[in-house]
């Protein structure tokens, strides 16, 4: 196996697991059902006709088995008794099997001890009989020779893959933790609860079911039978005993009589139940055996077998339970280990409550899957095809829209406005700016640019490339295209929406007609939104289509929050690990990010209202009015608060982080800087996240797909990883999905600030580089004395290995911070690769990043 052999193969694994399920899961589930029922059949059936099984103390003596058999044989012409089990209480009446000296008829009664009279059958065998016909071969025609006998024993085989790959697939991460494999967290809802029952249940009862199965192939294919026996007891099933050849004719019958005085002088009331079988009478009785036993038994085959001579009725063998060696109980025992009942009735307890059990993961295993296709089915229609858009043709829309984006908001929104148009009829191709060429600008009638500026006025990685060949080129004449441009960006920084502007200079510079005026966005811009709104109408989107983002934020609870620094003297960081709480759980992707709307702390909002109003009356304060303090923007103490005044204030920003885990792990992870103003007092995004919102609480979330720094497992090659302090997030969700697809050979070159206090997810990153996750992980630490360096100082000691990577096709991530890290980690890029192949790649999506 290949470093990263192991994921391949558990993909491949649960890809058959699930396409398993679904088909040899119904029969599982039925056949555990149906095994259930069957557990404590003798019991329900005794219970059900007492009087059948315990008719009381008859008058006359006993017949003896001979008297018996004759009897019930002369009333019951063309069947012999094949098992006559005697009950040695008085007061209780035989059973007996009967089956037909022809054909393949068997009946099953009770009979009078002492006049051999059939009493009749016990009242729910009719029932007994459908469930045994159906656990056995699905109560399909052909019975044990038909089709239900092969699906049913392929569906054995299939429950110890299950179990197998299932133990294999639910791997827990911390596999010592003996909670991670056995507790089950009924707190969970939805697809998380689903998954929980599954696995964890699935764990409780794996032994149990791979008992059932291994036994129950037993009965399912001779070749296994015979091999359990060779291996266990070392016989061949020659020496064990062939099934007697046909005979025609009747036999000679030895009478058992003196054998069973024998018999019970020897053994007095040392046995509370003996079996008597008899061969067809085509055959002969070679032996006379007795297969009695002793009371207190733990099963039904705990017996002692005694052999007598049929001719001279002298002890053959005395072949006593106790002393037979392991390989030969089992072998004699396997319908009694299958039942659970040769562990006791505890055993048949446990294999009963399991078998009923099994039905949970069929049901809870197609719920996954149906929740899996579902998420599937959304994320495409949420963020498009990127790869049929990356690779589509120019020129088949009416419109083109191309798009700027690092982040995704400009690309999303740009999808959407193509969206909006469709429903109006207006076809609209959706392209990277870095995809546009003087030619294609030239040929087309009409484009709308949406955009969004980076770093200092700058446009975005992906648009470097186009910024420096188009805008910087010689002149051109657009005047016949028609064009509009939604600038986007923030507020807050001096060049507001620059490059946007920057690209409708141009555009006008180059003689194109303005569709409408330049929109700059900002973020939460009611107005800007609305003139989106009213150009897209303009150009035929459909009536109330906005053209906007439509991820609903959904409540996702914080199950796991600790320092990864806790002792350094620099800002302690924490990682945290949200649950969804609903059914609909998104889809998102490496790379993707994460949008929340923080709270206040409860205890400023307290401080706020008790500044207003008497200490006493706090507790009149409606809970409406805390919760709507709780999301805005505080005013001075003092502030008279009615429920008027508080939805008047501003709500507090939302915030974004890189979203530092995958789907596949059940749990959106973050990373998160906890940061000061100057007074101490803690921001607003962190402060919520790591002091404020405690554990267990829920707060409303959702994904942002990024395609800006999502990538394509199948085009990406290796990847470089760069990053820097809780950049950690957003290159740790690439390495996570890249081990759980089994794709390794990346290299990871991460800046912190001291060996002793930074080194988060050390023993993951260990872990990576042990399994070929990682092919090579640098390090660098800025505050150690020995290191003193930074993440663009590893970048480059180490040129010539990074461009023969990026020969061979490898693609760059960086995370972390703008300033200091992304900024001088470009450079060096710039250093080693030149700008020009740097804008090439970002062009391409194989240089990409998520800094902030
Ligand atoms: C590091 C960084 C630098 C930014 N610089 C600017 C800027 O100079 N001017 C501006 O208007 N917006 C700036 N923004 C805001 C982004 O343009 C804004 O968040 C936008 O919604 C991102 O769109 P996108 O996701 O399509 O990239 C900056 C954002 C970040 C994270």
């Amino acid at each position: 196996m290949t470093a990263n052999g192991a994921p391949v193969t558990k993909r491949i694994l649960f890809q058959i697991h699930w396409f398993l399920g679904i088909t040899a899961g119904l029969v599982l589930a039925l056949m555990g059902v149906t095994g259930a029922t069957m557990s404590f059949e003798d019991e329900i059936s005794e219970a059900l006709s007492p009087r059948l099984y315990a008719p009381g103390v008859p008058a006359g003596p006993d017949l003896s088995p001979d008297q018996l058999i004759a009897r019930v044989q002369a009333d019951n012409p063309g069947y012999y008794i094949a098992r006559l089990d005697w009950e040695m209480a008085r007061d209780r009446s035989h059973s007996v099997r009967l089956s037909s000296s022809e054909g393949r008829g068997r009946k099953q009664g009770q009979v009078d001890r002492a006049t051999g009279a059939w009493l009749g059958a016990p009242a729910g065998e009719g029932f007994f009989h459908l469930m045994d016909d159906l656990h056995r071969w699905l109560a399909l025609p052909g019975g044990g020779n038909g089709i239900g006998r092969q699906i049913t024993a392929f569906s054995a085989i299939a429950l110890i893959f299950f179990a197998l790959s299932g133990l294999y697939l639910r791997w827990p991460r911390q596999a010592l933790d003996w909670r991670a494999w056995l507790v089950l967290d009924l707190r969970k809802t939805g697809r998380n609860l689903w998954r929980a029952l599954h696995v964890v249940i699935g764990t409780w009862v794996l032994l149990f079911y791979l008992l059932s199965a291994l036994t129950g192939l037993w009965w399912s294919y001779d070749w296994y039978r015979q091999g359990v026996i060779y291996s266990l007891t070392g016989k061949t099933p020659s020496e064990e005993g062939r099934r007697s050849e046909k005979r025609d004719g009747i036999a000679p019958r030895p009478s058992i009589d003196p054998a069973w005085t024998a018999f019970r002088r020897a053994t007095g009331n040392d046995y509370i139940w003996v079996r008597i079988t008899q061969p067809a009478p085509s055959q002969p009785m070679k032996t006379i055996s007795f297969d009695a036993r002793p009371e207190g038994a733990r099963h039904l085959r705990q017996t002692d077998k005694y052999s007598y001579d049929p001719a001279s009725y002298a002890l053959e063998k005395r072949d006593l339970y106790d002393r037979r060696p392991l390989g030969v109980i089992i072998t004699q025992s396997v319908y009694e280990l299958h039942r659970g009942a040769f562990f006791g009735l505890p055993g048949r307890i446990i294999m009963m409550l399991t078998s009923l059990t099994m039905p949970l993961f069929t049901v809870t295993g197609f719920l996954l899957y149906l929740s899996r296709r579902k998420r599937k089915q959304a994320a495409r229609a949420l963020a498009g095809d990127v790869a049929a858009v990356a690779g589509g043709d120019m020129g088949g829309g009416d419109l083109l829209i191309a798009y700027a984006s690092q982040t995704g908001t400009a690309e999303i929104r740009a999808r959407n406005a193509a969206q909006a148009l469709a429903h109006g009829g207006v076809r609209a191709q959706v392209v990277p700016v870095g995809r546009l060429t003087r030619d294609m600008l030239a040929g087309a009638q009409r484009i709308l640019f949406v955009v969004s500026t980076y770093g200092e006025g700058e446009p975005p990685d992906m648009a470097r490339g186009f910024a420096s060949r188009l805008l910087r080129g010689g002149p051109i004449d657009l005047g016949h295209v028609h064009y509009g441009v939604l600038a986007i960006g923030d507020r807050e920084y001096p060049d507001f929406c620059a490059f946007g502007i920057t690209v409708d200079g141009w555009m006008a510079g180059a003689g194109a007609q303005p569709l409408f005026p330049l929109i700059a966005m900002g973020h939460d811009d009611e107005a800007a939104e609305q003139a989106w709104h009213d150009a897209l109408h303009d150009l035929g989107a459909g009536e109330g289509d906005r053209g906007q983002m439509v991820i609903p934020f959904t409540p996702w609870r914080l199950v796991a929050r600790h320092a990864l620094n806790p002792d350094s003297p620099a800002l302690t960081a924490y990682h945290l690990q949200f649950e969804p709480v609903g059914t609909d759980v998104p889809e998102w992707q490496a790379g993707d990010i994460v949008e929340l709307h923080p709270c206040n702390a409860p205890a400023a909002v307290e401080a706020l209202l008790a500044s207003q109003a008497p200490e006493g009356d706090l507790i009149a304060v409606p809970a409406a009015l805390r919760a709507e303090l709780a999301r805005a923007m505080l005013p001075e103490a003092g502030t008279p608060l009615t429920m008027a005044a508080a939805r008047a204030l501003r709500p507090l920003p939302a915030r974004e982080y890189s979203a530092a885990s995958i789907m596949a792990d059940g749990v959106l992870d973050l990373v998160v800087r906890q940061v000061r103003d100057d007074d101490g007092r803690l921001g607003i995004g962190s402060g919520w996240l790591t002091a404020h919102m405690v554990p267990g609480e829920t707060t409303m979330m959702r994904v942002r797909p990024n395609p800006g720094f999502r990538t394509d497992p199948a085009a990406r090659g290796a990847m470089i990883l760069i990053g820097n302090g809780t950049g950690i997030a957003g290159l740790r969700a690439h390495l996570r999905a890249a081990a759980n697809d089994g794709m390794g050979g990346h290299w990871l070159l991460f800046g912190e600030r001291s060996r002793a206090h930074e080194r988060y997810f050390d023993a993951e990153l260990s872990a990576w580089l042990a399994d070929g996750t990682l092919a090579r992980l640098d390090r660098s630490f800025s505050r150690d004395a020995d290191c003193g360096r930074y993440v663009q100082h590893l970048l480059a000691d180490a040129g010539a290995e990074l461009r023969e990577r990026i020969g061979k096709g490898a693609t760059i991530l960086v995370c972390g911070s703008l300033e200091g890290m992304a900024q001088s980690v470009h450079q060096a890029l710039i250093a080693i690769l030149g700008e020009a192949m740097l804008n090439d790649l970002a062009e391409v999506g194989r240089y990409k990043r998520d800094v902030y």
